[in-house]
Formats: structure tokens, C-alpha cells, sequence
């Protein structure tokens, strides 16, 4: 099987692959901006991302993120994830080649910075729907993000909504209540964000979030 961190580090061995190499990249990135979109659990992420990718179907991609999970009957490599060996995924950390990486029932699964990259690369923008901890990474990088933050009107509306929406016990609601404070105070610091929308009406946040997504067909570059 052919793996990404191993394509990386094959790249690395030859300095003129790696210098061509990182010049796409970011030339890529210059002109394909990927878009970090972040906000409380609940607030309508998915919502209004759904209607975004409606609208215009071939503009936008989701990065793939790195697991050292199984493949399941009919998952590709490359294609669902990037499928990879417990030692590649920890030389990939060790590499601070991910955005963020946790662990879940033994697995590691993470977002990676060349992820992000290779949608750039394919000419379309990233959109990255990640917390407050993913948004501080992707600062660091230089994946030349524009970031967005998704406020509730109010944290009583935001409990509303996750209550409506079934999915939450009331620990799991518990703990996305006091994240979603820490997020609401990450906000608030100068230069957190480029554009901060409130999804009170639908249709206004959707206007308001696709109206700077766009960006009158400049998307930020
Ligand atoms: N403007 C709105 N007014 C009322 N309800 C809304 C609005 N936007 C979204 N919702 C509802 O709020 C609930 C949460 O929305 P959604 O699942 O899109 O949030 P999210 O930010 O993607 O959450 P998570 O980060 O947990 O995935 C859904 O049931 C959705 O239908």
C-alpha cells in the first residue's frame, strides 16, 4: 500500500522533489485558500456547509484525514482515509505534520497539513470544520487559511439546538455547553478571526457566511 507520510518522506530524500514540490504547494495554497470554519458544537456548521456545498458543488473539498484503523469492506486508500501503520501515523506527529490528532477506541485518526494541501493542489478550497485547538494549529502552519467563526445568537439558543437536534446525553450536552464558553471567549480575542457570523435566521447566515466564503469569486486570494 502506498502511503502519504512514506511519499512525504520519500520526497524529502531529494531536494529538487522537495523544492518543486513546495513550490506548488504554495502557489497552490496562495490561489486555493482553504477556509477554516469553527464555532460551538451545535451552533450549524453542518447546516449552512451543507448548503455551501450545494450551491456550488465543485468548488470546495474536505481534506482526508490519516487512520491506523482497518479499511472497511469497500474503502480505498486515499479515498475515505489515508490508511497508515501505527509507526507512520507517530513519525507524522513527530513530524508536526498534523493539525490536530486524537484517539478514538484504540485508533489514531488526525488532519494532516499536506491533507489540507492536496485539496489546494486539486484546485478546489479546503473547508476545514475543526474546534478552537485545530484553529491555533492551523495558525502556526502555513496554509495561508482564512478562518470563520460560527457564534449561536445566545448559549440558551445553542442548548436548544443540540437538545432538538437528538443526538446529546446530558453529559455530552454538559460538555459541549462549557467547550462552547472557551470557544465563545476565543472569539472574542483581536484577530481570532476574520469574520465572525451569528447564525440567528438561516437565511441571513447563509447569505452572510457564502457572501465572505466567496468573496465576489476571489475566495480570499
Ligand atoms: N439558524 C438556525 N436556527 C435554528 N436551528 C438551526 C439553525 N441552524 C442550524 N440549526 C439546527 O441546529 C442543530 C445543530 O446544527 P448543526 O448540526 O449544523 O451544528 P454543527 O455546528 O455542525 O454541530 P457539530 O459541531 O456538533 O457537528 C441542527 O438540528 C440544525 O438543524
Amino acid at each position: 500500500m502506498y502511503h502519504l507520510p512514506f511519499r512525504a518522506f520519500s520526497a524529502s530524500l531529494n531536494p529538487f522533489i522537495r523544492a518543486r514540490r513546495f513550490a506548488s504547494t504554495m502557489s497552490a495554497v496562495s490561489q486555493f485558500r482553504p477556509v477554516v470554519i469553527s464555532g460551538p458544537s451545535g451552533t450549524g456548521k453542518s447546516t449552512l456547509l451543507g448548503r455551501l456545498f450545494k450551491e456550488f458543488p465543485d468548488k470546495f473539498g474536505f481534506s482526508i484525514s490519516h487512520t491506523t484503523r482497518q479499511p472497511r469492506a469497500g474503502e480505498q486508500d486515499c479515498r475515505e482515509y489515508y490508511f497508515v501503520t501505527k509507526e507512520a501515523f507517530l513519525d507524522l506527529v513527530a513530524a508536526d505534520g498534523f493539525i490536530e490528532h486524537a484517539q478514538f477506541g484504540g485508533n489514531h485518526y488526525g488532519t494532516s497539513v499536506q491533507a489540507v494541501k492536496n485539496i489546494a493542489e486539486k484546485e478546489r478550497i479546503c473547508i476545514l470544520d475543526i474546534e478552537m485547538e485545530g484553529v491555533k494549529q492551523v495558525k502556526k502552519t502555513d496554509l495561508n487559511a482564512r478562518f470563520l467563526f460560527l457564534a449561536p445568537p445566545s448559549l440558551e439558543e445553542l442548548e436548544k439546538r443540540l437538545r432538538g437536534r437528538g443526538t446529546e446525553t446530558e453529559d455530552s450536552l454538559a460538555k459541549r455547553l462549557a467547550q462552547a464558553k472557551n470557544e465563545l471567549e476565543f472569539a472574542k480575542l483581536p484577530g481570532s478571526h476574520e469574520k465572525i457570523v451569528v447564525n440567528d435566521d438561516v437565511e441571513k447566515a447563509y447569505t452572510e457566511l457564502r457572501d465572505w466564503v466567496v468573496d465576489g469569486g476571489r475566495f480570499g486570494a
